[in-house]
């Protein structure tokens, strides 16, 4: 066993079985248990930036006994679609890959995203273990289940639930991460610090620039925070019929942008100027008090992420927003806050109050 681990349970829900979240260092021991008795092959799906790692992980995998091979695929939102997909259904296919084997995924939340779907996809469901590498994919997208890829009318609309068999957060790999992906992925911590632990936000402000880097004081403190928040949410919903939409603070907005930048922005990015967005929208539907409003501009913009996307782009951000997959027939549907950690639904906003919203975050 490794040391000092920390293990997060995720509770089997809607009939799938539970798994845990190991966090630390050199965690790479636990793949082995996680892959488990049956596999006699397994596929490391992984990023072209983790090409070595990739390679490393295959041969440590053919070492003990495995068929293992690598995909490569492209970074970031490149990966996630269909022909990426399809891509790896055909190395799936190729190397004779059957029900007990076992698909593992290194990378950003790009890449668990394709892998996990890949997983879900192939002979209607195989076994996968994530291996996140980004702040982001390890605090939000390994953990949950939702796996998917893009398509060109918007993000993540083909998808399937299917939780992996354990995640390996392993604290050394965010030392290679770019400092704009390090701070993209604050987002989503940031949104767990709004939505449910406010300890989270306080760790931030009190040192925004330790907050930036993997060497901060917090760093451990901030990622495991995070991931007991979003862990607790999955383990009572895991298919998103209530309690779960709270996760999606911030993306309603946040996934029109990415989709309007055709997915060059990085995700979490886009979810700053989305919870900007969202938050002035709790505050002028009357729901959210103005200190916490206002601390959504000052917690994001301390670490550098971004509060402001382009004014004229409204009415196209509008008609993306009413096929996000919150809404319900012509209804819009909003994750608002009414105060800080309670997190609530606002349907089918006055449209005036939609544009006075934006109207804080265009420019
Ligand atoms: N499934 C979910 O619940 C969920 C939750 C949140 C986000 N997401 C998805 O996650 C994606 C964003 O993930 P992300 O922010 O991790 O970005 P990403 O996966 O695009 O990774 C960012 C870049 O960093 C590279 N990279 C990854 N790890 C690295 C490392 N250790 N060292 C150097 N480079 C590395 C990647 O190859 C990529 O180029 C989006 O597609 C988003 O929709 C999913
Ligand atoms: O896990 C969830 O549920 C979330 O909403 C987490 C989000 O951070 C994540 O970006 C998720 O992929 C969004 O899902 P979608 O269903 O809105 O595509
Ligand atoms: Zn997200």
């Amino acid at each position: 066993m490794s040391e000092s681990v920390t293990r997060i349970q995720v509770a089997g829900s809607a009939g799938t079985d539970p798994y845990e979240v190991l966090v630390g260092r050199q965690l790479l021991g636990e793949l082995a248990g996680l892959i488990g008795p049956k596999a006699k092959r397994v596929a490391v799906i992984h990023p072209e930036a983790l090409a070595e790692t990739g390679d490393a992980l295959r041969a440590d995998l053919a070492e003990q006994g495995y068929e293992a091979v690598a995909i490569q695929v492209p970074n970031a939102e490149e990966a996630k679609t269909a022909e990426v997909a399809a891509y790896c259904w055909k190395a799936l296919g190729q190397s004779g890959f059957t029900r007990t084997d076992v698909v593992v995924g290194v990378g950003g939340g790009a890449t668990t995203d394709l892998a996990g779907f890949v997983a879900a996809t192939w002979l209607r469901g195989v076994r996968w273990v994530a291996v996140p590498t980004t702040v982001l994919a390890m605090v939000d997208a390994a953990v949950g289940g939702k796996t998917g890829i893009n398509t060109a009318e918007g993000k993540n609309l083909v998808g399937a639930f299917h939780p992996p068999a354990g995640v390996l957060c392993d604290l050394a790999a965010l030392d290679s991460l770019p400092v704009n992906d390090y701070v993209s992925g604050l987002a989503e911590v940031i949104k767990a610090g709004f939505i449910a632990d406010p300890v989270i936000l306080d760790l931030i402000e009190a040192d925004p620039e330790a907050a930036r880097t993997p060497a901060g004081q917090h760093t451990a403190e901030l990622i495991e925070r995070s991931i007991r928040v979003k862990a607790e949410v999955v383990s009572s919903d895991l298919k998103e019929s209530g309690r779960r939409e709270i996760l999606n603070y911030g993306h309603t907005l946040g996934h029109a942008i990415e989709k309007n930048e055709r997915y060059k922005w990085r995700h979490g990015a886009a979810v700053a100027v989305g919870m900007h967005f969202a938050a002035e929208l709790g505050r002028l539907a009357g729901r959210l008090d103005d200190s916490t409003a206002d601390r959504h501009r000052t917690v994001l913009e301390s670490v550098g992420l971004p509060l402001h996307y382009r004014y004229d782009q409204w009415p196209k951000l509008l008609e993306t927003m009413k096929v996000d997959k919150k809404s319900r027939g012509d209804m819009l549907r909003f994750v608002v806050l009414d105060g800080l950690a309670r997190p609530t639904l606002l349907e089918g906003p006055d449209p005036a109050v939609l544009l006075a919203a934006y109207g804080e975050v265009g420019q």
